[in-house]
């Protein structure tokens, strides 16, 4: 059988009278990359929130590398993370540090005893694995939007996490930078065996990306399958409108 890396049952969260997530079922298998769509305040954010312990749910189970996140202390919750890598919209790098120092960060915060040199020899590895080795020493602000996002990916991937969350990774780009951050991605999962989630409201870089789909209506997981089992075929007004509305629209 294959190795589930993240297990959802029956998730349920409200806040006040607005039930967002109303009975979640979802996993993640070692080394696929599942899209998860859902229009914007459909509970996405909730969602990855709840997987890496910074809301707990109301009731259901979320486990991840085997263990209930709700159930973690404090100690472990922070080891998860570590496990955990997290590619953020805005690519969250430092703009007062340059490539290097944005890179160096979270090694030398989290892991003791590295050598300069085993140091500068993961940076250059990762900045080449993203194409970007000739930006070791640029600041935030000398780097396109879709190179910013290039080394927020290198960064995350540092840690050598187990399982990748990439938020919104092409928004804002253009159609061929989007190409070649989804590229990466796919790139990232046969060089460093992840298994990620991929939030997006963008089909192609679902298609491009996706081993299989997984769309958030009404609080829960209706539509679950390869691209072409959710999308070509929908009967479902709400899933037909995203696609109609990506490849028809654009
Ligand atoms: N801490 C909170 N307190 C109250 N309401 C919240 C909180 N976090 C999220 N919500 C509400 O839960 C709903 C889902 O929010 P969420 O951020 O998960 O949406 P999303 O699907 O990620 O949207 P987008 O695509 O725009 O990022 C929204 O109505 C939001 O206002």
């Amino acid at each position: 059988m294959e190795e589930k890396v993240v297990e959802i049952r029956g998730l349920e969260k409200s806040f006040g009278d607005l039930d967002v997530l109303k009975g979640v079922d979802l996993d993640l298998y070692k080394g696929e990359n599942l899209v998860v769509l859902g229009k914007s305040g459909s509970g996405k954010s909730v969602l990855i929130k709840i997987m890496v312990g910074l809301l707990k749910q109301d009731s259901g189970s979320m486990h991840v590398l085997g263990k209930e996140v709700s159930k973690l202390k404090t100690r472990e919750l922070n080891e998860l993370r570590l496990r955990i890598g997290f590619s953020f919209q805005n690519s969250a790098l430092y703009d007062s540090m340059t490539v290097r120092e944005n890179m160096e960060f979270p090694l030398v915060r989290n892991i003791k005893n590295l050598t300069k040199k085993e140091i500068t020899m993961k940076i250059e590895g990762l900045l080449d694995s993203v194409g970007l080795p000739q930006s070791i020493n640029q600041m935030p602000s000398e780097l396109s939007g879709g190179q910013k996002k290039r080394i927020g990916v290198a960064r995350t991937l540092i840690l050598e996490p187990e399982i990748m969350l990439y938020d919104e990774p092409t928004a804002g780009l253009d159609p061929i930078t989007c190409g070649e951050i989804n590229t990466l991605i796919k790139q990232v999962r046969e060089e460093y065996n992840t298994s990620s989630i991929v939030i997006t409201h963008d089909l192609t870089c679902a298609k491009d990306t996706g081993d299989r789909m997984a769309v958030l209506l009404d609080g829960q997981f209706d539509a679950v399958g390869t691209f072409e089992e959710v999308f070509p075929q929908a009967e479902d007004k709400r899933i037909k409108s995203f696609y109609d509305y990506n490849f028809i629209n654009s």
